[in-house]
């Protein structure tokens, strides 16, 4: 039976403080990172992120023969993981559903002296996977992959790792997802004559997460170059379309791991649609998460936020929710939480250049758009863009007719920890609501739910 989660109903303002786990990209970049590391030496991650994703991530580390050692400490903020690099050897890796662990392996796994195989649940099958498989090909890398009725490769794939890998100059088209490049980049430094990576192709999605690869890269100590279109260095106006990856041995050191900034936007969320005050602890000053810009998104909206000197970020929702225009190509994994907030708008909202969605954890424009159609706000795709037109609400309280179920309306999940968040969201204003198979959040926060009812009460 479909396990069906009561989502708390809680129009009035909500308030309190939530102290939200690490951040998975961060993790999974510290993971690889510290693997191609010098032997004898280790990488420590400080306050760990133990998720699906991190968990499959480390298992597939261990897998190949790294040392992977966590330790918990007295709270969570004191646990310790360390990963100490070994010669990687064959395998058979799960990837779960997890788009970094089945884009950042393969490329690792050429330095493998063995075969190494990547598999993954049924959803997993069906994201692309295509780009990173041609990329090393072109590398001199043997790989063999399934293919999709289009002829693209995915899951499983299956890499002949030599041990080490020559590198030299190779294209990509990476407009379907950001994880192409950045498993590349991450590879990029233990190449014999390091890595030039050209994109080709319609712009790449997910800045920030190119710039968070770039960033650990350089302060593990690798040397990393990034031009923009006509060869001049990029920078903020002009966005990198060919790096230089110099060749080194990556060293991680210590690390305190950030609180994953796109988790705490679901919390962020509460205090939009209630009108509520939400705070965040160990907000970090600087970041390279796409999640820090969802204050900007929802001060745009109508929100009150800032950082206190102690680091806590305050947000305070508006009384009417103002509606949102805005381009989210950069910070594509924030749409469904800003999805569910601006269900709630005073008019309509349009989430735009978003196409990369379609290769997430499911298709999430599909999704999005029929969830919010089946409570009875009307969403639609037009091209790579969501418009979501809700029905005039009094401000406050309350919310659409939800579809007349007898028990409440249905979110369901589609396996996809977000979509699960976006129905709790909705579940605010929305009486008798029930997400599907609330437990898909621990892809990335475990401990969702419990977090969710401790902050929003029942
Ligand atoms: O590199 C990463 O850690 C991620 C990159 C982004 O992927 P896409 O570029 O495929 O959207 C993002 O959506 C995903 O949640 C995490
Ligand atoms: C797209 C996402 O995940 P993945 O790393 O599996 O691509 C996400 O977390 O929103």
């Amino acid at each position: 039976m479909t396990d069906l989660w009561p989502a708390p109903f809680h129009p009035s303002p909500v308030r309190g403080s939530v102290d939200v786990p690490g951040s998975k990209s961060l993790m999974a970049r510290f993971l690889i990172t510290a693997a191609l590391g010098e032997a004898g030496t280790a990488g420590r991650i400080v306050a760990p992120l133990r998720a699906r994703d991190t968990e499959l991530m480390a298992r597939a580390l261990a897998d190949m023969g790294v040392g992977v050692a966590w330790q918990r400490g007295a709270t969570e903020a004191e646990d310790i993981l360390d990963i100490s690099p070994a010669p990687l050897h064959g395998a058979t890796i799960d990837a779960g559903l997890a788009g970094t662990v089945m884009r950042f392996v393969p490329p690792l796994a050429a330095f493998a002296r063995g075969e190494v195989v990547i598999d993954g649940d049924d959803a997993a099958r069906v994201r692309p996977m295509d780009p990173v498989v041609r990329a090393l090909r072109d590398l001199g890398v043997e790989v063999d992959a399934a293919s999709d009725s289009a002829g693209r490769a995915v899951l499983p794939v299956r890499v002949h790792g030599q041990g080490h890998l020559a590198g030299g100059t190779v294209e990509i088209d990476s407009s379907a997802s950001s994880q192409f490049i950045s498993a590349l980049l991450l590879a990029g430094p233990r190449c014999e004559g390091g890595l030039v990576l050209r994109s080709v192709g319609p712009k790449v999605p997910s800045a920030f997460h190119l710039a968070m690869t770039v960033d650990v890269l350089r302060r593990a100590g690798i040397q990393v170059e990034e031009f923009a279109a006509g060869g001049a260095p990029a920078d903020r106006e002009h966005p990198a379309v060919e790096w230089h990856v110099h060749p080194g041995i990556p060293q991680l050191g210590t690390v305190v791991l950030e609180p994953d900034l796109s988790n705490a936007s679901p919390f962020l969320a509460a205090a939009m649609v209630t009108g509520g005050t939400v705070e965040i602890p160990r907000w970090p000053e600087r970041t390279t998460q796409p999640g820090a810009q969802i204050v900007d998104i929802f001060t745009a909206m109508g929100a009150r936020a800032h950082l206190r000197a102690d680091g806590v970020l305050e947000l305070t929702g508006p009384r009417d929710i103002a509606p949102l225009d805005a381009d989210l190509s950069d910070v594509g994994e924030l749409t469904p939480t800003i999805a569910a907030v601006a269900a709630f708008a005073t008019g309509p909202s349009a989430l735009r250049n978003i196409g990369q969605l379609r290769g997430h954890e499911t298709n999430r424009l599909a999704a999005i758009t029929a969830e919010l159609s089946g409570v009875g706000i009307p969403a639609r795709e037009e091209g790579d863009d969501i418009i979501i037109t809700p029905p005039a609400v009094p401000s406050g309280a309350g919310g659409p007719a939800p579809r007349a179920t007898g028990e409440g309306p249905v979110i369901r999940s589609y396996e996809d920890h977000r979509m699960a968040t976006f129905g709790a969201i909705l579940g605010l204003r929305i009486p008798g609501l029930r997400v599907e198979n609330i437990a898909t959040t621990g892809k990335t926060m475990p401990r969702f739910a419990h977090m969710w009812t401790d902050l929003v009460g029942r």
